[in-house]
């Protein structure tokens, strides 16, 4: 059990409101993390299927908790996610005090969350990241729309979008019977303290019953070490579009290469990938080099202006006669492509460099920082090209 002797302030009263809730904590304990908000602990030797937390689901925040006034008045299209959010920014009870004393303010989002950045940082993401942003912004331009006409001058934009950011980045996949009809994506739930724990590419184990959450310890870990969950096999741009923050190293990471590698195909080219379906979503893995997606516009144009043959899409998502599988002569390809990305890479640092008077500086530092690690690995698998030739 986790011991508050010794404890003081909000994390001291998060843990004795949890425990009158019947959260257990079990060789764990919250505690400041430089760098990443709160985190959570061990506080003693923890073995591989210990049980380190469980949350009673009277505690978790879901679907059937929003208040019925607040889902009849938003409407039957509403996303579980927009009502969650809706349900917190509208709460004015302190029955969530000791929790929400230690949630990051409207300022520590601003600082990481690429939602929040002036547009002219949103346009410099890598294009994985700006594809999700945009993805965001209708989104929850649509979940404020419907907000802001349920209930009139109640709330306003950034009160919202804080609460609409807080039910992003710390909810739980949560599927119940009534929630069948909504997207798998949009199942989701708040689970109090749980959401303490932040990510690695790998982590103790998540589960849920009738009963409620619990964490079980994936591995050994020593007092005193952080304990993870994984959020999922997220690339870096990923992780920054919806948490706010990067890894430096990420086994899980991807560049898109769609930005170096289409302006180098001319309209036929073009037509001809789209036909096959293999236009786009071009990706360099941190684990296994250029998928072999990437390989069908290499050997496009490596083949140049000879007659294109018929391309035709498989099952596995790569083209598939017998010529489509050899990869010969798209080296040369594959180079200038890495190139061009590193290239651009160093483009949009110094572009982001001299914005000096655009945002926060740590939101030019993310920025920059990313565009720095699609750098590296463009450079270092150009290395590993010219290597293997
Ligand atoms: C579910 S919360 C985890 C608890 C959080 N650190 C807090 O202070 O409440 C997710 C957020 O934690 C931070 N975070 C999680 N894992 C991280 C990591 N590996 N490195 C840096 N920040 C991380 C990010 O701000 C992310 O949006």
């Amino acid at each position: 059990m986790c011991t508050t002797t010794g404890m003081k302030g909000p994390i001291l009263d998060l843990l004795r409101w949890g425990k009158e809730k019947g959260v257990k904590l079990n060789g764990v304990k919250p505690t400041r993390i430089p760098g990443q908000g709160m985190g959570v602990v061990a506080t003693r030797r923890l073995k591989p299927g210990d049980e380190i937390l469980t949350v009673p689901i009277p505690t978790v925040r879901s679907l059937p908790t929003v208040p019925e006034h607040i889902t009849r008045q938003l409407g039957p299209g509403m996303t579980i996610h927009g009502l969650l959010a809706a349900d917190l920014a509208l709460d004015d009870t302190s029955h969530l005090a000791p929790w929400r004393a230690l949630l990051p303010t409207p300022t520590d989002f601003e600082a990481c969350t690429p939602l929040m950045w002036p547009a002219t940082l949103q346009d410099l993401l890598p294009k994985t990241a700006k594809d999700i942003v945009a993805n965001h912004h209708a989104k929850f331009h649509a979940d404020w729309t419907a907000v802001s006409q349920g209930f009139p001058g109640r709330l306003s934009r950034d009160e919202y979008m804080h609460a609409w950011l807080l039910v992003n980045t710390r909810t739980f996949s949560y599927a119940t019977p009534a929630m069948e009809k909504y997207p798998w994506d949009d199942q989701l739930a708040l689970v109090p303290i749980a959401d303490l724990i932040n990510h690695a590419d790998s982590g103790c184990i998540v589960a849920y019953s009738s009963q409620g959450f619990t964490v079980t310890a994936d591995r050994e870990y020593a007092k005193g070490e952080e304990v993870h969950i994984s959020y999922g096999d997220h690339s870096n741009d990923f992780l920054l579009a919806e948490y706010g923050f990067i890894m430096a190293r990420n086994r899980w990471d991807a560049v898109c290469l769609d930005d170096a590698l289409l302006p180098r195909l001319n309209a036929r080219q073009r037509r001809e990938l789209e036909d096959g379906r293999f236009l786009g979503g071009y990706l360099l893995t941190a684990e296994g080099g250029v998928c072999a997606r990437t390989r069908v516009p290499l050997r496009v144009l490596a083949r140049g202006a000879r007659t294109p043959r018929k391309m035709r899409s498989g099952a596995s998502g790569v083209a598939d006669s017998d010529e489509d599988k050899d990869w010969k002569g798209t080296d040369p390809w594959l180079a200038k492509v890495l190139e061009d990305l590193a290239d651009m890479a160093r483009k949009k640092m110094e572009i982001i460099e001299g914005l000096e008077q655009v945002g926060m500086a740590s939101q030019r530092e993310l920025l920059a920082r990313r565009w720095g690690q699609i750098e590296v690995a463009a450079v270092h698998a150009m290395k590993q090209l010219s290597s293997e030739s």
